[in-house]
């Protein structure tokens, strides 16, 4: 059967290039999802030339349209949230029921933005001279380039584009070669939007895609969603250009487990954050530092939990851990696999391909048992389904521990003790912090963002996403001249 070509969104119009990529899925490698456009520098130039062309007349929308256009598009996701899942499932590989949670996310951060734009104000102050008023309105800063992952195939490109348009600015997206198929049909959505041409542009393709729209004139600012080794490269590039940016990076996220720690709460806190997505979160706990006390416990009873989790095609109902999402992510999670052994970790379960009814990059939950902080495993990102216990004596080292890492993204504690919890919270580097909870699952309408290695820029999501997508102008008026 001959599968669609689907092609970028320019202008407010379909345009098919030359060239194209399949999207192929993960669960089942005989289904392609589509053929998708492949981007050039032009295709670039000419979505930037329209979202700048755009740019006066969004600039100047009221709050009332930005927010009947957020709005409607986020009740259109709402309303599609099982169809759409389906369609991230069967691109990206994570559960059905983490897909459609996932659109019903994205939709929701759409309705957050809408009512964002009602609520948008600047600030009065009074002046240090007499008969002079100050105000400080915040403006947009232009056409913005958002450049996302695949790992989150719609939330995190409605997490980006949902502000920018809120605020007034104008968008191009690049979203991941690996899973184009929800951002096109954010595009689809948004083009029945009632927002006018050349406000939002979509250009699909690899990373010179996404290179060529950091390099590209007209460009105000970029918020990029990425491994750490692109997110450099785009902050310099950025800075360069002397243009604003945002970079959201991975992590090498710790769940410390205190010995008063509730046990299955802290062993079902580890299997969410360590394997649910197939491990592929940034917020995913790959580090899990267990006091003595609880150790052999907490292992135990974590290696029996995991034991029980399915892995299986995404949309098959029962599994609980889909495929990784390509053969190169597979083998690079297999080499960390063999690495970590070699450097003298134990592999207590899991870590191999399985082979299953449908040709798919599947693998076996792993757990790494007593691995030091100072192994590769426990220094680099796998982004896959593999987590390491580490031992420690107490809680003064399992917080040295997790900081003990060049990233900062999201770090946990199970305890009963307030006063480690409390401990725990101020001094634990990271940008986010969760007690007695997942380190992964966020709130749509509150802020994330990296510390350290993890992030650099302002946060994005919830309120303080106006700190990237507006600029502040400084207003002194004498309105009485004397
Ligand atoms: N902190 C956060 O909020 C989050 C961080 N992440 C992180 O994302 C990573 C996984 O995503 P992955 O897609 O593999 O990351 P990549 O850094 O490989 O790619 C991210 C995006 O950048 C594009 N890109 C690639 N090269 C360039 C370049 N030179 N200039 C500009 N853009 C480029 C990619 O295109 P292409 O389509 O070719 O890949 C893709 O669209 C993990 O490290 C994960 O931790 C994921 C989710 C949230
Ligand atoms: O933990 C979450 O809810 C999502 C955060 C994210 O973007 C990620 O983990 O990649």
């Amino acid at each position: 059967m001959q599968t669609k070509t689907y092609g970028h969104f320019i202008n407010g119009e379909w345009v098919v290039g030359t060239e194209t990529f399949p999207n192929v899925n993960p669960s089942d490698t005989r289904d392609v999802i589509g053929h998708y456009a492949q981007g050039t520098e032009a295709d670039v130039r000419a979505a930037v030339e329209a979202a700048a062309a755009a740019f006066p007349r969004w600039a100047a929308s009221t709050p009332q349209e930005r927010f009947d256009v957020l709005d409607r598009v986020g009740s259109e996701m709402l309303a599609r949230a099982e169809e759409l899942g389906t369609l991230l499932a069967r691109e990206e590989g994570k559960t059905l029921k983490e897909a459609i949670g996932e659109v019903k996310r994205a939709g929701q951060i759409f309705k957050f933005f809408a009512g964002e734009a009602l609520r948008m104000s600047g600030e009065h102050l009074r002046s240090v001279r007499p008969g002079v008023e100050i105000d400080l309105i915040r403006e947009p800063v232009g056409v913005v380039g958002l450049i996302t992952p695949w790992n989150f195939p719609i939330a995190i490109p409605a997490w980006k584009v949902a502000p920018a348009l809120a605020y007034g600015n104008t968008v191009v997206l690049k979203p991941a070669e690996q899973a184009p198929a929800s951002a096109w049909a954010l595009a689809e959505i948004l083009l029945r939007s009632g927002l006018p041409p050349g406000a939002f542009n979509l250009v699909l393709g690899d990373g010179t895609v996404g290179a060529a729209l950091v390099a590209q004139p007209g460009v105000s600012a970029i918020s990029f969603t990425g491994s750490r080794e692109v997110g450099r490269q785009v902050a310099e590039a950025c800075a360069r250009r002397m243009i604003r940016v945002q970079v959201e990076m991975g992590g090498k996220n710790p769940l410390v487990v205190l010995d008063d720690a509730p046990l299955e709460a802290a062993v079902e806190a580890a299997v969410n954050g360590a394997y649910f997505s197939a491990g592929e979160r940034c917020t995913a706990s790959s580090r899990l530092i267990v006091t003595e006390g609880i150790y052999e416990r907490f292992r135990a009873a974590l290696l029996e939990r995991i034991r029980r989790l399915r892995v299986g095609p995404a949309l098959d109902p029962n599994t609980y851990i889909g495929p990784v999402i390509d053969e190169a992510q597979l083998r690079r999670i297999l080499h960390y696999i063999e690495l970590g052994q070699q450097e003298g970790a134990v592999l207590a379960c899991g870590g191999q391909r399985l082979e299953l009814g449908t040709p798919g990059f599947y693998l076996a939950p792993a757990l790494f048992d007593e691995t030091d902080n100072r192994m590769t495993i426990n220094r680099e990102e796998i982004f896959g389904p593999v987590a390491a216990l580490i031992r420690v004596r107490d809680y003064e080292e399992a917080l040295a521990v997790a900081n003990d890492t060049d990233y900062g993204l999201s770090a946990g504690i199970f305890t009963r003790s307030l006063r480690y919890a409390h401990h725990f919270r101020r001094h634990v580097q990271a940008g986010t912090v969760m007690v007695n909870l997942p380190t992964a699952g966020l709130d749509y309408h509150i802020p994330f963002g990296g510390h350290k290695a993890s992030g650099y820029g302002p946060k994005e999501q919830g309120r303080y996403a106006q700190e990237f997508y507006t600029v502040v102008k400084t207003c002194y008026v004498a309105p009485e001249i004397t």
